[in-house]
């Protein structure tokens, strides 16, 4: 086909972004779709595909934990040098994996030791424990203490209740630890810690990776995470109704370049300009500008427009009533909150939502809707960073995913409750966490190029739960570049000037697989 013959993309709505795995409406999903290797898995969603294994085959979840103890074990011998191995074994299926484990290592040669916790208790974990002909010494911080490598198989999903400190005072002992599952005493679900817990160097998770991997605090103490395929059948795997995903390109696709875009099929982003805190609205503006709008506009009082006239030059600065500039084309996507005060957010933001624009609600818009979350329901995307969520919806609760989706519900709009690991949530439920990031981000106006750059991702055409994803990793990865080139202390122009090269790099994919 000619490029004549070709249909250029429509203003706003660009072209077509493929269906992706996830993020294409987890709901509304085609039966018959793979597990995405992005998923993360609840401790309710691994105990539903244990019970549906179980349905499957009587010896299937036997099979599983055969290959989650070998797989665990592949991770030692992949990483580390033969050496006395002490695996700590629990009363359930974490302990199980920990005696499959030990016979595994055992059989190559290693020096292995079972520890016990506590007695194995589930029939399968009984299983394995007859099946262990090795050395079983005594739960104590000394043994932990004398071991080189210490195995954490106590406790995994079935944390039910804080560790004891005969627990914790043995892994506080321990120098190395790798963990099955999760480090004993981390919340699966939420990273909250169940007591002390001590910092692993590795964690093996199985079939895929859990939220609390990604959660602080319980993130620092799991180490390095890969998830292992344990041999789950497709049968249970394929269209698995996941909730939660790691937030990665694959997750959503930006449009790419074609010879037919002009500037309009791009995308225009409209931020509100405000009279005290001009930089703030030009760093979202600049943001959707670098990375990959077509055109960004600044809206602002005639009297106050000087300051942006003299901002950089391919800012376009409207000075006609807001009402005026919404009967023109290419006003639907707004970026409304970066240096407005509230009383000024609270006369611009209802008029855009009056007009059904789509906007990003951030900073004063947020403020004006102090403990009144229906005031932005109509908004697109929400940015809050916890001090603003807990302004408008009230503190952040020890479950950050659960707070935010609660938040997402509520108010019907894409909550981005952003920190170190941020996290996107759907009023559907669906919800991303994001770690593609670094503390280097936290410098101020960082959330002003954020909440541009969710401009320009709704202006490419996705819908507002995957514009929001795409724009925090590409934050995430022109901060880690601005930080690159900047000895670790980059500010918000820094972060600006790499969004270019995050796009470039979100078009390539991802590098982490899983
Ligand atoms: N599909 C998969 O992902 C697969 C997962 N597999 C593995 O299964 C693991 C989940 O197994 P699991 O359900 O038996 O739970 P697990 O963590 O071993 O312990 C539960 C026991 O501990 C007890 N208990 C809890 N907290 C306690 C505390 N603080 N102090 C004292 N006791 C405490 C609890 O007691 P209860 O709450 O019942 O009173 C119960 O007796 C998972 O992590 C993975 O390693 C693989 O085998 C194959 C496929
Ligand atoms: N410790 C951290 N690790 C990773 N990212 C962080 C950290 N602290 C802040 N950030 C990111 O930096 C940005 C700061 O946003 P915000 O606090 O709104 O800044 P501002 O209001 O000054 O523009 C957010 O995207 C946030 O996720
Ligand atoms: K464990």
């Amino acid at each position: 086909m000619s490029l004549g013959q070709q249909k250029a993309p429509k203003a706003g709505e660009s072209r077509p972004t493929q269906p992706l795995a996830a993020g294409n409406g987890e709901a509304g999903r085609p039966e018959g779709q793979r597990l995405s290797p992005l998923a993360l898995l609840s401790v309710a969603d691994s105990r539903v595909m244990d019970a549906q294994a179980e349905r499957l085959s009587s010896a299937l979840p036997e099979e599983l934990m055969q290959h989650a103890g070998s797989a665990g074990a592949h991770e030692i011998m992949r990483h580390y040098a033969p050496c006395r191995v002490l695996v700590a074994c629990g009363p359930g299926n974490n302990g199980g994996d920990g005696y499959v484990l030990a016979r595994i290592l055992r059989a190559q040669g290693w020096r292995v030791e079972i520890t016990p916790a506590l007695p194995p208790q589930t029939p399968l974990a009984r299983a394995m424990a007859a099946r262990w002909k090795g050395a079983v010494v005594p739960f104590s911080p000394q043994a932990a203490a004398e071991a080189e490598l210490v195995v954490d198989a106590v406790f995994g999903a079935g944390l039910s209740r804080p560790v004891s400190p005969e627990v914790a005072a043995f892994f506080a002992a321990a120098d190395r630890i790798v963990a099955l599952d999760l480090p004993t005493g981390v919340n699966g679900d939420t990273g909250q810690l169940m007591g002390e817990v001590a910092r692993c160097e590795r964690t093996v998770a199985f079939v895929r990776r859990r939220p609390g991997h990604f959660l602080l605090p319980g993130a620092e103490k799991c180490g390095f995470t890969r998830a292992a395929e344990i041999g789950m059948p497709a049968r249970i795997t394929t269209g698995f109704p996941v909730r939660c995903w790691r937030n990665e390109p694959g997750l959503w696709r930006l449009p790419r370049q074609h010879p037919l875009d002009n500037k309009y099929t791009r995308g225009v982003v409209n931020v509100c300009g405000g009279t005290v805190m001009p930089g703030a609205a030009l760093l979202a503006t600049e943001g959707a500008r670098r990375s990959g709008c077509g055109m960004a506009r600044i809206a602002s009082d005639p009297a106050h427009a000087g300051v942006f006239r003299n901002g950089p030059p391919g800012i376009i600065v409207d000075t006609a009533p807001l009402a005026e500039l919404l009967t023109q084309p290419h006003r639907k996507y707004w970026v409304c909150g970066p240096g407005l005060l509230p009383q000024e957010a609270g006369t611009l933001f209802p008029v855009l939502l009056e007009a059904h624009c789509c906007v990003v609600a951030d900073a004063g818009t947020l403020d004006w809707a102090r403990e009144d979350p229906q005031k932005l329901r109509g908004a697109a995307v929400l940015t809050p960073h916890d001090g603003e969520f807990a302004r408008v919806f009230g503190p952040v609760g020890p479950d950050r995913i659960e707070s935010a989706r609660k938040a997402a519900s509520l108010v019907g709009s894409v909550v981005v409750l952003k920190g170190y690991t941020t996290v996107i949530a759907a009023p559907d439920g669906r919800v991303a966490l994001n770690v593609h990031a670094t503390p280097a981000l936290a410098t101020a106006g960082s959330g002003d190029v954020l909440s541009g750059t969710v401009g320009t991702c709704l202006a490419a055409g996705l819908p507002p739960w995957e514009a929001a994803c795409a724009a925090v990793w590409l934050h995430g990865e022109a901060g880690r570049r601005a930080a690159w080139s900047e000895g670790g202390w980059p500010i918000a122009e820094d972060i600006v000037a790499q969004l270019g090269n995050a796009r470039g790099t979100a078009e390539k994919g991802t590098d982490d697989p899983g």
